[in-house]
């Protein structure tokens, strides 16, 4: 990033609030965000104080303002979306307009303007999809993958990274829990049962380096995580925070699955694996049906999905000491 023009779309996020501080620690020469929400970028401005942070306001839905954001740049991180599962199930002809045809173009304007990378967030409700966000966020991966193919590896390296929550992004259940045990309670669980990845906010800042870093076109990083049930993630919030406010379950929310998976055994067949990080290849072949019949996959046996009811499992001691490396948590507990 030393000395390079970064985009990043979505950027007065979550996401975009932890990259920013780090590609500037890493002497990038000027970040754009790109976003809609002038309060947003207003309070981003103020807080940081940072002359090579430039702010646009537009929409990835709209070319003409993604093109205006993209001349100059170098690589793009693309994390504007709309994200939450019930507001898409609702509104799926929104989640289709913002995560599907918004990174279209999004991709087509690098490509255009010859940026040399694009690192697009997804997550894995993108896989298996049983709503709309996810089914969006899957659609968003083909789109990579089409025009990495078009490309045939040369130009722009458009790539994705995978997640799984992240722990204290906004509008998600951590904080959620908190302002609850503030209150007195209750604490509202959905399923005490239900699973999902746990990755903290500054190790999805280095999943997307390191698929910025080691991308080829149309990749999907993965970083190996932990998960936990909701049930444990409740009690562990209630522990740390010495309250004895009443768990209550109130049921699955629409859309909502019981457990995520973050790659399927087909995915893991061809992949790469480090020790952090599964890279799974793009599928290059030709659309020429002929060779499918010949060449089968007989390893995609071996592996099973990769999921959060079959990783590795934290216990009520795991998700708090987890926590207690969150900043957030610090600054919470003070
Ligand atoms: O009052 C509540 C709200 C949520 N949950 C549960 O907490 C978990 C996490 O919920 P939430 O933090 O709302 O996240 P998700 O709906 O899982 O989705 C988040 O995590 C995804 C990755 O899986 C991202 O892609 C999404 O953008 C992000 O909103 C889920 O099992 C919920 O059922 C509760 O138990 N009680």
């Amino acid at each position: 990033m030393q000395g390079k023009t970064i985009l990043i779309t979505g950027g007065t996020g979550s996401f975009g609030g932890v990259m920013v501080r780090h590609a500037l620690d890493r002497g990038a020469a000027e970040i754009r965000i790109l976003s809609r929400d002038e309060e947003k970028q207003d309070a981003m401005r103020n807080r940081l104080q940072e002359p090579r942070l430039v702010f646009h306001i537009g929409d990835v839905r709209d070319p003409g303002s993604v093109d205006m954001a993209m001349a100059g740049v170098d690589m793009v991180f693309h994390a504007a979306a709309l994200k939450q599962v019930p507001s898409c199930e609702f509104f799926p002809l929104e989640a289709v307009r913002t995560n599907v045809l918004g990174s279209q173009n999004v991709i087509d304007s690098a490509i255009r303007h010859g940026v040399a990378n694009v690192v697009c967030l997804s997550t894995d409700k993108a896989v298996l999809p049983i709503n709309a966000m996810g089914m969006t966020k899957a659609l968003m991966e083909k789109l990579v993958q089409a025009a990495s193919r078009r490309r045939n590896g040369g130009g722009t390296v458009v790539a994705c990274v995978r997640y799984g929550n992240v722990m204290y992004s906004r509008g998600s259940v951590i904080p959620l829990f908190l302002r609850q045990i503030r209150a007195g309670g209750p604490i509202t669980v959905t399923n005490p049962d239900m699973t999902r990845f746990l990755l903290p906010l500054s190790e999805s800042v280095a999943l997307v380096e390191y698929a910025l870093n080691n991308a080829g076109p149309g990749d999907v990083f993965i970083k190996k995580a932990p998960a936990t049930t909701i049930g444990t993630l409740a009690e562990a919030m209630r522990r740390l925070f010495g309250s004895n406010a009443e768990i209550r379950t109130i049921g699955v929310r629409h859309g909502e699955k019981l457990f995520e998976t973050l790659a399927t055994a087909d995915e893991l067949a061809g992949a790469e694996e480090t020790d952090d990080y599964w890279r799974l290849r793009m599928d290059s072949r030709e659309l020429n049906y002929a060779s499918y019949f010949s060449e089968g996959r007989p390893d995609v046996t071996r592996f099973e999905d990769y999921t959060s009811h079959n990783t590795r499992r934290l216990d009520v001691e795991g998700v708090i000491a987890l926590l207690k490396s969150l900043p957030e948590i610090q600054a919470e507990l003070g």
